[in-house]
């Protein structure tokens, strides 16, 4: 009886969660489940690439007390894998991630999506900060408002950007003064924070083996960074442009937090991978409780309205 949906570009996701790209999401049975879990709303796909990759060497993932982190390196099947999938029609709203290692592969997959006859959500990640000797784009303030400029010169499906976390008011204000001047569908906020580094003190040793060990951290570790960029993006971009809260959801509280803030929709990452698709039911629940002692009946009720001292 209480109204958990959210909207993009007018798809209704009757359910506000989705898996965080890169979690659950690579092969077509992981999707699959996923899109068949009542308490998932929609999904992501793991970033595709021109070609499929293998990604960078093992192990490139760890678990730790309160988060994880990564250097997988975009490990895809490729592009026309993921493309035949979300092209078939499934009963929830699909968002199509892709990620190019250049922006002439960004262009190039997004032509390619402009000329299929899929219909429903695309994402451009910008903030893959594993692949070995490749920068994340949406640092690049300059280089984001030219990518997007000579996409949209062509592309005209729906088109949102996944982006990296940023540490500085000013660094908000500039970025959302380029995703401003453009009819995004969306933005997905946070992608991993990049680069940080685990030390296994009995070993002496990283955990994670590309990269000397760096590698994108997420979990509860990320939480609040995460709320900060939702919120700060909520407060200056258009009102167009809706926001995926993505990073640190662990609990239902958490969850609340992020519409808080100003998030349409949740994602869900770490816990995902360390406690599988039950995370969803159980995020329902708690959220559902919080919702129903505060006599909230809908995400409307409270959406953005984060208050200040
Ligand atoms: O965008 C990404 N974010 C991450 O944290 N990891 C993956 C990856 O390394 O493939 N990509």
């Amino acid at each position: 009886n209480l109204d958990l949906s959210g909207q993009i570009n007018g798809q209704q996701f009757e359910h506000l969660f989705l898996n965080a790209s890169g979690v659950h999401c690579q092969s077509t049975t992981e999707l699959d489940d996923l899109l068949n879990h009542p308490a998932v709303g929609g999904i992501v796909t793991k970033s595709a690439t021109l070609e499929k990759r293998d990604g960078n060497p093992a192990p490139r993932y760890y678990e730790l007390a309160d988060g994880s982190i990564n250097s997988m390196g975009l490990p895809n099947f490729g592009y026309d894998y993921y493309i035949d999938y979300v092209k078939q029609s499934h009963a929830k709203p699909t968002i199509l991630s892709v990620a190019g290692l250049s922006a002439a592969d960004d262009v190039q997959l997004l032509h390619q999506i402009q000329a299929s006859d899929y219909a429903g959500l695309t994402e451009l990640n910008l903030s893959c900060p594993n692949v070995i000797g490749k920068p994340q784009m949406a640092y690049d303030y300059a280089g984001t408002e030219a990518l997007l400029k000579e996409i949209f010169a062509f592309f005209k499906k729906p088109l949102g950007v996944k982006l990296p976390p940023y540490f500085d008011l000013v660094h908000f204000d500039q970025i959302a003064a380029v995703l401003n001047q453009f009819p995004l569908t969306h933005v997905n906020t946070i992608n991993s924070v990049g680069n940080g580094l685990w030390v296994d003190v009995a070993s002496e040793s990283v955990v994670i083996k590309p990269k000397g060990g760096f590698g994108g951290l997420g979990g509860r570790m990320v939480l609040l960074t995460a709320l900060a960029n939702v919120r700060a993006l909520r407060q200056r971009l258009n009102d167009s442009i809706k926001i995926i809260g993505t990073g640190g959801v662990k609990t239902g509280a958490d969850v609340f937090a992020h519409i808080l803030c100003g998030a349409e929709l949740v994602s869900v990452g770490t816990q995902l991978q360390v406690e599988g698709l039950s995370v969803y039911d159980r995020l329902t629940t708690e959220l559902s409780r919080i919702m129903a002692d505060k006599g909230y009946h809908s995400l409307s009720d409270f959406r953005g309205k984060l208050k200040t001292i």
